[in-house]
């Protein structure tokens, strides 16, 4: 019997998910030699898959067999984030048994976790899943990118709808998410980043859905804090062509197994670094599309775009062998900082403040390029 490592979405659903799942938890499953059915779409067959295929590494089944827990597992990953994976406690008995976080991207996480238990609790997984293979036809977020790119000769855009942010507060108040995604169309955006986090941007999952409905035509990435497979197909089902996989938060296997869902829809994954650790186990990856780096650390938010010239100093040419676009994020303010990145080799920039925080946000994308984008 072939023993499957639990995906880090079973993980999530198990009683202990993070902090020391017993390597009873293995899943064992059919040989897949004994699978006379074509592969369906659905997450245990993506399992199976994920095993036929061989993407699960020996040293991570070692691991697991060892009893090491999800959380010793992401540590010697190089991931400081950790998981309560006690979603339905509160926050006052996990800080008891975790000590508070660390940090506001694990303050983040683990309210996330407490989040997606409340949405599967809302819409069963099954019937998610059901939805989202009813949904129109995705948007070519890779592909729009890569034209802009060329039919511009600076990076493509990826503008950024966002009310508020944890290092920033409230950039605008007078926000309307439909009013300022169309005005960023109209200016020559590539892509809109939605955000979909309520508790610390202030956006929802609705604003994407009213986007998408308003007409807009530009690929949309849902900028969420994905920890479960369950908020992919809603992303997908509330109108997104792109998700956000950071690589600070989720482990190998995570982002191996994520990546193939997104595949199975039809959406593009946009895998966040920050650091060396992050880009070369992103870079290990089969099928990575799209890197974004993002200058701003989501641990401490020091914003350094050097950040991204290191990275690809020293990746940059691992990155075009295998045809990933890369994308630089945050901190990015007028043609300098756009120059900068460009000269680095970056083909896109991700874009929120300097553009959301303007009177007319569309307008001030000429600002940022020193010069008008055209379709
Ligand atoms: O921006 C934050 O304060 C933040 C804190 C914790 C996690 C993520 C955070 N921001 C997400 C982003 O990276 C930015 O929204 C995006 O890259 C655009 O950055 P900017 O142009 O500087 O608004």
């Amino acid at each position: 019997m072939q023993a499957l490592l639990a995906s880090p979405s079973l993980r999530a659903s198990l009683p202990s998910a993070r902090p020391s799942l017993p390597s009873r938890g293995l899943v064992a499953l059919a040989a897949p030699a004994a699978r006379a059915r074509p592969l369906r779409c659905g997450p245990r067959d993506t399992m199976e898959a994920l095993a036929r295929d061989e993407m699960l590494n020996a040293v991570e089944l070692e691991q697991w067999e060892s009893g090491k827990s999800a959380n010793d597992i992401a540590a010697c990953q190089g991931i400081r984030i950790r998981r309560h994976g006690r979603p339905a406690a509160s926050m006052d008995d996990i800080q008891a048994e975790m000590g508070a976080p660390r940090n506001i991207l694990e303050k983040i996480i683990w309210d996330k976790e407490i989040e997606v238990a409340q949405g599967l609790a809302r819409c069963p997984l099954n019937e998610v899943i059901e939805s989202a293979g009813k949904a129109p036809p995705t948007r070519d977020f890779y592909g729009a990118l890569a034209a802009a790119h060329k039919r511009n000769g600076v990076p493509a855009l990826i503008a950024e709808v966002k009310k508020a942010s944890p290092s920033r507060g409230v950039l605008r108040e007078n926000f309307d998410p439909v009013e300022i995604a169309q005005a960023y169309e109209k200016h020559g955006a590539a892509c809109l980043s939605i955000l979909t986090d309520e508790k610390y941007f202030q956006g929802s999952f609705e604003n994407l859905q009213k986007v998408r409905k308003a007409g807009v035509k530009c690929p949309l990435l849902c900028k969420e804090f994905v920890v479960d497979k369950w908020q992919i197909y809603y992303a997908r089902v509330m109108g997104a062509d792109a998700v956000l996989l950071i690589a600070a938060v989720l482990t190998d296997l995570d982002i191996k197994y994520f990546l193939r869902i997104c595949k199975e829809l039809g959406l593009t994954a946009l895998i966040e670094v920050h650091d060396e650790r992050e880009m070369e186990r992103v870079l290990a990856i089969n099928g990575v599309q799209l890197i974004g780096i993002n200058n701003r650390s989501l641990e401490t938010f020091i914003v350094d775009t050097s950040n991204t010239k290191t990275l690809l100093e020293k990746h940059g040419d691992a990155i075009r062998e295998k045809g990933i676009l890369v994308v630089g994020e945050s901190g990015l303010f007028n043609p300098d900082d756009v120059a900068y990145v460009q000269n680095a080799g970056v083909s896109a920039v991700l874009v929120g403040e300097s553009l959301v925080k303007q009177a007319d946000p569309g307008l001030a994308i000429a600002g940022l390029f020193g010069k008008e984008l055209v379709h």
